[in-house]
């Protein structure tokens, strides 16, 4: 323990892109669905005095490996400091040795982005231009990132709670600011709804036929950011089975079906998007698996 690394949020910025990030987390869903990673459902505690939680979430990949935990805190009232805040632990998976800790801030924000990008990648049509972006955070900038990485939009929508928010990204973004969810989404090709909002923000008679939605906030079993008709009428990608039907509000309060996760798709055990104008939705919980030499 006297030379543990320790590797700081810059140094991951530094190194890390979304080039070789999506890639990473198309092999890491295949290898997850492939029952080759072990992922219990993460532990959550409810902070309640200052409406946080703590959650814990353990892996590991013997053929990679890696044996890891992150501890993630996800504080949706926090105003000076961020909302998200992580550490990942490395640990040698042969002689149980730690080897390094990874400050999980900016893994987190870019992952969670790469993985949507994945679930893009395979269930959304061909050529996607209007991109609907619902919340104006650290997850709606990694995901434009993200997402721009494999596609050209011609048209980014922004709509979020807090207007200067929404006006500074979409002004970054050279987008529009949208006054109401529904005017961002109407005719939008790709929805991606990164909020903290607990109650549904996405309607289903807003949604074209044919769009594709990365639904990734709403992580507790009784948030909800999709309205459970239209839940119930998308075509249902996860990232884990369990994860979703543990966690997901969306999910179990809908009482939707899963069609598979995303790893099932990639690995050809299920065809993905069946019909042009079928919605396709993939619900993201989180996950922590990864090859070493990302961060080592
Ligand atoms: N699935 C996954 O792997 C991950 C999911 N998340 C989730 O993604 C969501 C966004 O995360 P960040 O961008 O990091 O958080 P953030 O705190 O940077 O942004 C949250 C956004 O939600 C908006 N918001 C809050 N309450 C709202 C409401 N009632 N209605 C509409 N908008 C509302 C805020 O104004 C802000 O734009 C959170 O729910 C978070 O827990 C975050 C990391 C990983
Ligand atoms: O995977 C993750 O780090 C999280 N998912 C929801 C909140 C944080």
């Amino acid at each position: 323990m006297e030379h543990m690394k320790f590797i700081s949020a810059s140094q991951v910025k530094n190194v890390l892109t979304f080039e070789s990030l999506i890639p990473q987390m198309e092999k890491a869903l295949a290898k997850f669905s492939d029952k080759k990673v072990v992922q219990p459902v993460r532990s959550v505690i409810p902070v309640k005095e200052s409406g946080g939680f703590f959650g814990l979430m353990p892996s590991l990949c013997s053929e990679d490996n890696v044996l890891a935990t992150k501890l993630v805190s996800f504080y949706p009232n926090n105003k000076d400091v961020p909302t998200h805040n992580a550490v990942i632990a490395m640990f040698n998976a042969s002689n149980g040795v730690p080897e390094v800790i990874v400050d999980g801030e900016v893994i987190t924000a870019m992952r969670t982005a790469a993985v949507s990008a994945v679930a893009t990648k395979f269930l959304c049509n061909k050529n996607p231009k209007v991109l609907a972006l619902l919340g104006s955070g650290v997850q709606a900038r990694s995901h434009y990132q993200a997402l721009s990485t494999l596609y050209t939009f011609e048209e980014i929508r922004v709509w979020g709670r807090t207007k200067a928010n929404v006006d500074s990204l979409a002004s970054e973004l050279n987008g529009t600011a949208c006054h109401t969810a529904e005017d961002a989404v109407k005719g939008a090709d790709v929805i991606v709804t990164v909020t903290s909002s607990t109650v549904p923000i996405l309607k289903k008679e807003w949604v074209k036929p044919g769009a594709h939605i990365n639904a990734v906030g709403a992580c507790r079993p009784d948030w909800q950011e999709i309205d459970p008709e239209l839940m119930r009428s998308v075509s249902l990608f996860v990232d884990s089975r369990d994860a979703a039907l543990t966690e997901s509000g969306d999910v179990i309060l809908s009482k939707a079906d899963i069609e598979a996760e995303v790893g099932e798709v990639i690995l050809g055990k299920n065809g993905g998007r069946k019909t042009a104008t079928e919605v396709t939705l993939f619900k993201s919980l989180g996950n922590n698996f990864c090859e070493k030499s990302e961060y080592i």
